[in-house]
C-alpha cells in the first residue's frame, strides 16, 4: 500500500477542500485505505455509464429481512447483483424487478476497481458485482458488515460521486466506536484482508449541492460476490 497521510476526521467546507485532497490518500486501517479523488479523471466516461445502467434497471427501495423500505434505493450492474427482500439478502443473477440478467458492467466500471484495488495492494481484483446506491439527503447506511460474498480474501472497492458523505468506519464488533471520514466526490475507499469485515455505514446525508449529481450522492460498491 502506497504511504498514507493523517485520516481527516473533520468535515471542511464541502467541494472548496475536494480538489486539494485529490492524490492524496487516508489510511483506515492496516488494510483499508481512501484514495482521495482516485476516480475524478474518469467521472466523465462513468457518468454515461451510469445512466445507461440505471436506464435498464432502475433504482428501487429494496425491503429488509425484518420488512423494513430501506433508504436508500439501490441497483446493479455486473454478473450478480445483490438484493435484500423478506427472504434474506443474497446476490442474484438476474434483476428481480424484471427477471432479466443485471445489465453488463462496463469495462471501464471494472478497471476502476481493478485499478484502485492494486492502488491500495490488492493485485488482481474482478469484480463480478457492481452495487450502485443512490442518497438524497437524510438517507443514511446503518452499520453493517459487507458479507454476503462467498470469498473475504478479495476487497471492497467503493466510489463516491457527488455530495459529500460521512462514512462511519467502525471495527470488528458492532459496539465499536465508529470514526467519521469524509468521503468526497471522486474518492474511493477500499478494503480487505484485516480489514474485510470492518462494520461501516454512511450517516444521514446532509442538504447540499454538486455540479454533477444536483442534491444526490451516488455510491458504486464493486465486489467479488461469486465462487473464484
Ligand atoms: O455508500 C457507501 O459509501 C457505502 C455503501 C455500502 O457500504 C454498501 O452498499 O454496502
Ligand atoms: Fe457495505
Amino acid at each position: 500500500m502506497r504511504p498514507c497521510g493523517p485520516v481527516l476526521t473533520t468535515t471542511p467546507d464541502f467541494f472548496a477542500d475536494e480538489l486539494p485532497l485529490a492524490g492524496s490518500c487516508a489510511p483506515l486501517g492496516v488494510a483499508a485505505v481512501v484514495l482521495r479523488g482516485f476516480a475524478l479523471a474518469r467521472v466523465d466516461v462513468l457518468w454515461p455509464l451510469l445512466q445507461a445502467v440505471v436506464a435498464q434497471a432502475p433504482f428501487r427501495h429494496m425491503v429488509t429481512p425484518g420488512g423494513l423500505k430501506m433508504s436508500v434505493p439501490l441497483t446493479s450492474c455486473g454478473p450478480l447483483g445483490w438484493t435484500s427482500s423478506r427472504a434474506g439478502y443474497r446476490y442474484q443473477g438476474a434483476d428481480p424487478a424484471s427477471g432479466r440478467p443485471w445489465p453488463a458492467m462496463p469495462a471501464a466500471f471494472a478497471a476502476l476497481a481493478r485499478d484502485a484495488a492494486a492502488e491500495a495492494g490488492f493485485t488482481g481484483f474482478a469484480p463480478d458485482a457492481c452495487l450502485i446506491n443512490r442518497y438524497l439527503p437524510g438517507s443514511r447506511l446503518a452499520l453493517h458488515q459487507d458479507r454476503n460474498e462467498r470469498d473475504f480474501s478479495q476487497p471492497i472497492v467503493s466510489v463516491s460521486l457527488g455530495v459529500p458523505a460521512v462514512f462511519l468506519w467502525g471495527g470488528l464488533q458492532r459496539g465499536a466506536r465508529a470514526r467519521r471520514v469524509p468521503l468526497f466526490h471522486g474518492d474511493v475507499a477500499v478494503w480487505g484482508g484485516a480489514d474485510r469485515l470492518r462494520y461501516h455505514g454512511i450517516a444521514p446525508l446532509r442538504e447540499s449541492v454538486h455540479p454533477l449529481t444536483g442534491s444526490e450522492r451516488i455510491n458504486l460498491t464493486f465486489r467479488k460476490a461469486g465462487p473464484a
